[in-house]
């Protein structure tokens, strides 16, 4: 008999738009431990916490090994309930570098994070629209610390019940809505709206690691191209050459820049995530590893230069540690997530650019990926649709996403054939 799911003195302060609001519900969930979806198999809560467990991994892709994880979702945990405080720690000496004036967040010194423990908080006010709700929601035993692995610092906060804010775009939050209602629902994380902190909007989202005790976790970056077809245009018509994008250059490879952008010591963005494209693995596999924190706390976001199959799957072999049970795992959710990719709707219809797939593990087995960061994935203009496989020409606006899954399924299968 498990406890109960109540949890109402830590409850965060809400205010509602007076609408249906599914973010208040989502807030709701320690209390009710209860979920609706209509695309996906219901969530049913019973007090047996173990059918619990594994009835919300089953649909929310979490996969377990041999050493099924004993925690209960639906506990009564003590979760939470630290006051709001949102520190930054840098744990890795990975190359970090100035803020761009051109980055769209000023207040960050450091604008790309290695790799960000941040612990949680509660005060989340004003719930503004509407979002849905998932199973990944309901709050775990104890609280674990939220680790951001790259991406722009500053831009998250972690709170509590399970749930993640990512600095607000409208173009993120409509992708997340129609994920909601799309296939690929259980490989997203469930979104729950728009909620305002310190006069800051934020799309609030499943905290993916949630269920995961001390996890493992790797962000890979997906599809051929890194921008947007968009950007390309706009370069061309107002170019905005960046410094710090030319001293990123630099860092890596002092030859890199051309005569002319070595005189104006810049280079336009579309440049240099074309270069960053060549020197890592996105061109010539469709994929790249942006970083990734294993188990042990050890991370790692030094990848630029990680380019061939072997050095791809050398690193790959570093985060899962030989483990034949979690690349299995890891394997039947990539191979889950290509057959509905392959019918989704809203992949058919998108541009997916920039977008990664989160892979997480922990010692017990348990293994999930997602897709994550749909700030750069854009609706196309009806009916051109994309497969995702087709090599990228300007104007027919592949982004080979598939072709990199692809290519990633293959290694990790020739992995588990070498364990
Ligand atoms: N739903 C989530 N649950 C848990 N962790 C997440 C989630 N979304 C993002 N993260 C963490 O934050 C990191 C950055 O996420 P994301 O790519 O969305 O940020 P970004 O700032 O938009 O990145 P980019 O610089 O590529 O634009 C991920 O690598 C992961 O560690
Ligand atoms: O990994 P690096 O080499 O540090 O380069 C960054 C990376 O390509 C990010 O994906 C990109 O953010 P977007 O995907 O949001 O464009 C960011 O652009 P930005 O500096 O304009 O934020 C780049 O600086």
């Amino acid at each position: 008999m498990n406890h109960s799911c109540t949890n109402a003195s830590e409850e965060p302060v809400w205010s509602t738009n007076g609408k249906t609001d599914s973010a208040k519900h989502a807030a709701d969930f320690p209390s009710h431990c209860e979920t609706v979806h209509e695309n996906v198999p219901q969530l049913v809560v019973t007090c047996d916490s173990s059918r619990i467990e594994l009835e919300a991994m089953r649909i929310s892709g979490l996969s377990i090994g041999s050493h099924p994880d004993e925690e209960s979702i639906c506990s009564d945990s003590g979760f939470g309930g630290s006051p709001a405080s949102l520190l930054l720690r840098k744990l890795s000496n990975a190359s970090s570098s100035v803020l761009s004036p051109a980055s769209s967040f000023e207040e960050n010194e450091d604008d790309r994070s290695c790799l960000d423990e941040v612990p949680r908080s509660v005060t989340w006010k004003k719930p503004r629209s509407t979002g849905t709700s998932s199973p990944l929601s309901v709050p775990p035993k104890k609280p674990q610390p939220w680790v951001q692995v790259v991406g722009h610092a500053g831009s998250f906060h972690a709170g509590d019940y399970g749930m993640l804010l990512k600095r607000y775009t409208e173009g993120e939050q409509k992708c997340l809505q129609r994920l909601m209602e799309d296939s690929l629902r259980p490989f997203v994380p469930g979104y729950h709206g728009v909620v305002q902190r310190a006069e800051q909007d934020y799309n609030m989202m499943d905290d993916l690691l949630t269920h995961f005790n001390s996890p493992a976790i790797m962000d890979c970056k997906m599809g051929t191209r890194t921008y947007l077809e968009e950007e390309l245009v706009k370069a061309r018509e107002r170019p905005q050459p960046r410094q710090d994008m030319y001293e990123k250059m630099v860092d890596v490879d002092p030859e890199a820049p051309t005569a002319e952008e070595r005189a104006l010591q810049a280079v336009l963005k579309t440049r240099y995530m074309q270069w960053r494209e060549t020197l890592s693995s996105t061109t010539t596999l469709g994929f790249r590893i942006e970083g990734l924190k294993k188990a042990d706390g050890v991370c790692n976001t030094n990848f630029k230069r990680t380019k061939s199959r072997e050095e791809v799957m050398q690193a790959l072999q570093d985060f899962v540690g030989c483990s034949a049970l979690i690349l299995k795992g890891y394997l039947r959710r990539m191979k889950d997530l290509r057959l509905v990719l392959e019918t989704s709707i809203f992949f058919r219809t998108h541009e997916v650019v920039g977008s990664s797939l989160l892979f997480v593990h922990d010692s017990t087995g348990k293994t999930g990926v997602w897709m994550i960061d749909f700030g750069r994935t854009v609706p196309l203009p009806p009916p051109l649709t994309l497969d995702h496989r087709t090599p990228w020409i300007e104007g027919n606006r592949e982004d080979g996403y598939l072709w990199g899954l692809d290519n990633l399924i293959d290694i990790l299968t020739d992995m588990l054939h070498l364990t």
